[in-house]
């Protein structure tokens, strides 16, 4: 990390551990349909978060946004849902569609993306059948209780941001009340199953993965800092740990190797996401670097992460899964496919430099197309 970027970090490190995790901005907690009975510590919070709301507005120059809102109703928080917008019992397809968009299957699809791979490299082939069942089906539920719980915890960032408006919470599909049970029968679920057919390496690493995404990440460091990316990583990784705990019941250096493969990737995949629901995040106050900070220090970390992610996959290359190394499948697709991921990120911070339109999505979607094939090569490897 560059020395001007660990200042910024710090800094946003220092504020996230003086402000309360809930730090929205004004607008976002007084939206005429989250009215719920104020208690004496959620004014406190109020409070706070337009503080967090002015450090915003201070560090991007913006006029602080104007406390518009109308004044909360109290209500009893059971009809926080209004009961007409909740999906009816009887409608059993519908209960069920709310349910799985708790879980964001999406994003749990995509992280066993990189799972699958591992645990094949590890196993040097397909590893037994039930193993992979078994850690299938353990890390989506874990994944999906720890999306389902960020869906409960970010209830009302969710609502604010237009990206995000439609998930069960903001739209009433789901009590928030039921969200928080669901996430927490998953999570012990997961474990349970974790535990009782893996080993303990891979069921420990599931469950701080779980605890570390909702209570670190989501809680915390999501609220309060711009290095909330860089620290959300560690989670968004930990898929590739826990698919080959699972089948060596330990952590070689070629597993790591993968791990950092996929930290460093998600900085630019994320922050591509976070140019282009910039608006969102300000609204909802959320400190994303590219609301606080300069896009010259978001195009300075995004080329960082990028060069970062594709020597990351090259070291990879010689340590393969023995003293062998991987083979050359492997590796030209990690330099050919780096050489792409890295084209197209220099392509954004060149048009953002020119002034032209920045089209973050190109970079966004070449980084899944980037991870989607070298993770395959990967599972290639493996085979041969
Ligand atoms: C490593 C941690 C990761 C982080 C922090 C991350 C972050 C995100 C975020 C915040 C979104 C928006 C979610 C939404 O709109 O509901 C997203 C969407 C997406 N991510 Fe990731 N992601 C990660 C891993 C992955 C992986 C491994 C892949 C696949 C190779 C992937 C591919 C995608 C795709 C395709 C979408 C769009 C989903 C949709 O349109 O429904 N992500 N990611
Ligand atoms: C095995 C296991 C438990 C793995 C957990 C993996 C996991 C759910 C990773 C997500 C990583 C991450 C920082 C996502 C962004 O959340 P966000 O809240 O910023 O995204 P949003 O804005 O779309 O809600």
């Amino acid at each position: 990390m560059s020395t001007c970027g660990r200042g910024v970090y710090l800094r946003g490190v220092v504020v996230g551990g003086v402000l309360p995790a809930r730090t929205l901005s004004d607008g976002a907690l007084t939206l005429p349909d989250r009215r719920v009975a104020e208690p004496p510590r959620r004014r406190a919070r109020r409070a706070d978060a337009r503080k967090v709301t002015h450090h915003v507005s201070t560090i991007t120059e913006r006029p602080h946004p104007p406390a518009t809102a109308r004044p909360l109703v109290p209500v009893a928080p059971r009809d926080l849902v209004p009961p007409r917008q909740r999906v009816g019992a009887g409608d059993v397809a519908a209960v069920i569609k709310a349910y799985v968009a708790l879980t964001k299957p999406r994003i749990v699809e995509l992280l066993l993306v990189t799972t699958v791979p591992a645990m094949m490299l590890a196993a040097g082939g397909v590893p037994s059948l039930w193993l992979m069942a078994v850690v299938l089906v353990g890390g989506s539920l874990a994944a999906g209780a720890a999306n389902a719980l960020n869906c409960y915890i970010d209830r009302d960032i969710d609502q604010v941001m237009k990206r995000t408006s439609r998930r069960p919470l903001p739209a009433h599909r789901v009590s928030p009340r039921s969200a928080l049970a669901f996430g927490l029968v998953l999570g012990v679920v997961s474990v349970a199953l974790m535990a009782a057919f893996t080993n303990w390496l891979a069921t420990g690493l599931t469950l701080a993965a779980i605890v570390y995404y909702d209570v670190v990440y989501t809680l915390w460091l999501k609220r309060s800092t711009p290095a909330n990316t860089f620290w959300g990583g560690v989670c968004g990784a930990a898929p590739v740990l826990i698919g080959w705990a699972a089948v060596t019941g330990g952590l070689s250096a070629t597993a790591w190797g993968l791990f950092a493969v996929v930290f460093f990737w998600q900085m630019p995949h994320f922050y591509a996401l976070a140019i282009r629901f910039k608006a969102d995040y300000a609204r909802a106050g959320i400190p994303m670097l590219p609301v606080v900070a300069s896009q010259r220090r978001v195009n300075v970390e995004i080329l960082l992460f990028s060069w970062l992610t594709v020597a990351a996959s090259v070291a990879v290359w010689p340590l393969g899964r023995d003293a062998l190394g991987l083979s050359p499948i492997y590796g030209l697709t990690a330099l050919v496919t780096g050489v792409l991921l890295l084209r197209e990120a220099h392509a954004l911070v060149g048009r953002a430099r020119r002034g032209e339109q920045m089209r973050p999505m190109r970079l966004f979607h070449w980084t899944i197309t980037y991870l989607t094939i070298l993770f395959v090569a990967v599972a290639a490897d493996a085979l041969v």
